[in-house]
């Protein structure tokens, strides 16, 4: 990421400390973009991924039972089964960057600050772990930001990502004696940005394949039935970009057959259906012998993608008596999805 000094050569003259005509005061500072993801464990050990999880599954935004109930169970039996699991997991995804999703997440604001140039300076914060929001966010005003666009990177709205930043960033104004002033990217499910992005990686990545996918499974991440039932958007988000997708790639590619799963479930409730595992077993056994999974809601692929689909749903295929599956990349940092990015972004920044 460029310094300051660079940043602020080809910053435009209205971000400059100064009066404009009318003598009002023009110091308006700059601005700064904050990419949000999830979080991720500061390492692949199960201390590490218990720490984590810790936050990550005390949030009542995340597990929907009463503290009361949840807590005993969460202490009791997930933190002290869980970690070592997610922590293998964990261990065969990882970079010499780290974590996947940090890697990326922090390659995404790289690029956008590439693009962005003196527009806005560009920086990321997971939800949960480091580097965390309001550290960041603090990191940002005191860098001289007076405005703050804070953008989730979930396409698809759910309480759990979406609705969980928000609650945090509330928490980090709070300790705040001077405040920026804030904006939020809105979710981008239907946005013609982001199914243009998607219908040019997929079938960048399919071309690409040394096989020909009979079906082409979208995955999205899952989340419990009762949450949807509850009024939460995210099943109908995702039904909706798998619907837009499609129809752009049925033009494109009238040869596949699109369908539509959720995979990561998490615990005995009953999740949205029908789960990504399932999907794959009845499609090897119906007798699709190659497939291609893509999981649109990722901005990066993360341990969800690159071993939960990767390593363990490419198993669950083959061992079904399928041939040939392909696991595709999120948009990641690549140039449809940085693209795409710069304009959610300059949309958003566009009155500033
Ligand atoms: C993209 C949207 C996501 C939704 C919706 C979501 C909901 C949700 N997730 C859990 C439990 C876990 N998720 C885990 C990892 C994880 N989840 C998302 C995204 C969504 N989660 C991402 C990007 C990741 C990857 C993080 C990484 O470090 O790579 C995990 C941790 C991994 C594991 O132990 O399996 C858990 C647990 C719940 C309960 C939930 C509820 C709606
Ligand atoms: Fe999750
Ligand atoms: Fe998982």
């Amino acid at each position: 990421m460029p310094s300051r000094d660079q940043s602020a050569s080809a910053r435009p003259a209205r971000n400059q400390s100064g009066s404009d005509q009318s003598g009002r005061d023009q110091n308006v500072g700059e601005i700064g973009v904050l990419l949000v993801n999830l979080g991720t464990p500061d390492a692949a050990t199960a201390p590490a991924v218990r720490r984590y999880l810790a936050e990550f599954l005390s949030d009542p935004r995340v597990v929907e039972i009463p503290a009361i109930a949840w807590k005993p169970i969460l202490y009791g039996i997930i933190l002290r089964t869980r970690p070592a699991k997610s922590a293998h997991a964990y261990a065969q995804v990882w970079t010499p960057q780290g974590s996947p999703l940090a890697a990326i997440t922090r390659a995404q604001a790289a690029r956008l600050q590439e693009r962005l140039g003196g527009r806005a300076r560009v920086d990321w914060a997971m939800r949960y772990g480091n580097p965390s929001l309001p550290s960041q966010l603090r990191a940002m005003k005191d860098a001289g930001c007076e405005r703050i666009l804070v953008a989730p990177l979930y396409p698809q709205y759910c309480g759990a990502t979406t609705a969980s930043v928000m609650d945090k960033l509330g928490e980090a104004l709070g300790a705040m004696r001077a405040q920026p002033a804030i904006r939020t990217l809105p979710p981008y499910f239907d946005d013609p940005a982001y199914i243009d992005a998607l219908e040019a990686d997929l079938l960048r990545q399919i071309e690409a394949l040394d096989f020909v996918p009979e079906v082409l499974l979208l995955s999205f991440h899952g989340m419990p039935q009762r949450t949807a039932d509850l009024g939460d958007p995210y099943y109908r988000h995702c039904l909706e970009t798998s619907r837009l997708l499609s129809a752009r790639l049925a033009l494109r590619r009238p040869d596949l057959r699109i369908e539509t799963s959720f995979q990561s479930r998490f615990g005995r409730a009953k999740w949205l259906e029908p789960s990504t595992e399932d999907v794959l077993a009845a499609e090897a056994k119906a007798g699709t012998r190659r497939l291609a999974v893509a999981a649109p809601g990722f901005s990066a692929d993360c341990v969800e993608t690159l071993e939960e689909l990767a390593i363990r749903g490419r198993e669950v295929f083959e061992e079904a008596g399928g041939q040939r599956i392909a696991v595709l990349a999120c948009l990641n940092d690549g140039e449809a999805g940085m693209e795409m990015l710069e304009a959610l972004v300059q949309r958003e920044l566009s009155g500033w």
